[in-house]
């Protein structure tokens, strides 16, 4: 990653995470922005070593619900082949969160080396037993919950950058 300077707000409002002391005592130096309308959402997945081991998420707009998902290959193995193996996505998503507007998240430890995450490119959420935090949010089960567009500001310490300037078009 080549470091680039943030503009002002992003970096007031990655400063202020940091100040959490959730980076370890470091300053996030990333920032992903998204986007995301009613019916839109982000495939299971991993983040990946790069942003290891805790990545924050400032929720802006709309609610949306982030669901967890057990990784087919590594259940297999720890588990030694006993007992079934849930297959399907349905399966193996087993925990959401709600996140509420103007929340921040903080995934660390298991929830974000060990399983996947992703947001289902849906309309309108359904709170289910699997959304742990329900209650927190006023949410009763059976609520649905109407998507709107979502801004999700995705801060991380990255600790490998490279300090040098990138030249974007041709040089004259
Ligand atoms: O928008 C979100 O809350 C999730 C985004 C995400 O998982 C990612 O960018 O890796
Ligand atoms: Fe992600």
């Amino acid at each position: 990653m080549v470091l680039e300077k943030l503009p002002a707000w992003l970096q007031a409002c990655a400063d202020k995470v940091s100040s959490l002391g959730v980076f370890g005592g470091k300053m996030a130096n990333h920032v992903l922005v998204n986007e995301y309308r009613p019916g839109e959402g982000i495939m299971p997945h991993e983040d990946g070593p790069l942003y290891f081991p805790t990545v924050t998420t400032i929720n802006l707009g709309s609610h949306t619900l982030l669901d967890f998902y057990h990784p087919i290959s590594r259940r297999q193995q720890s588990e030694g082949g006993e007992g079934p193996i849930p297959q399907t996505e349905d399966q193996r998503h087993f925990l959401s969160f709600l996140l509420k507007p103007r929340s921040l998240l903080v995934l660390r430890e298991d929830m974000y080396c060990r399983y996947l995450h992703g947001i289902r490119p849906v309309a309108e959420d359904t709170v289910t037993e699997k959304v742990a935090n329900a209650g927190m949010c006023d949410a009763e089960l059976g609520d649905s919950l109407q998507r709107g567009t979502r801004v999700s500001l995705t801060i991380r310490h990255v600790p490998k950058v490279l300090k040098t300037s990138i030249f974007l078009g041709r040089r004259k």
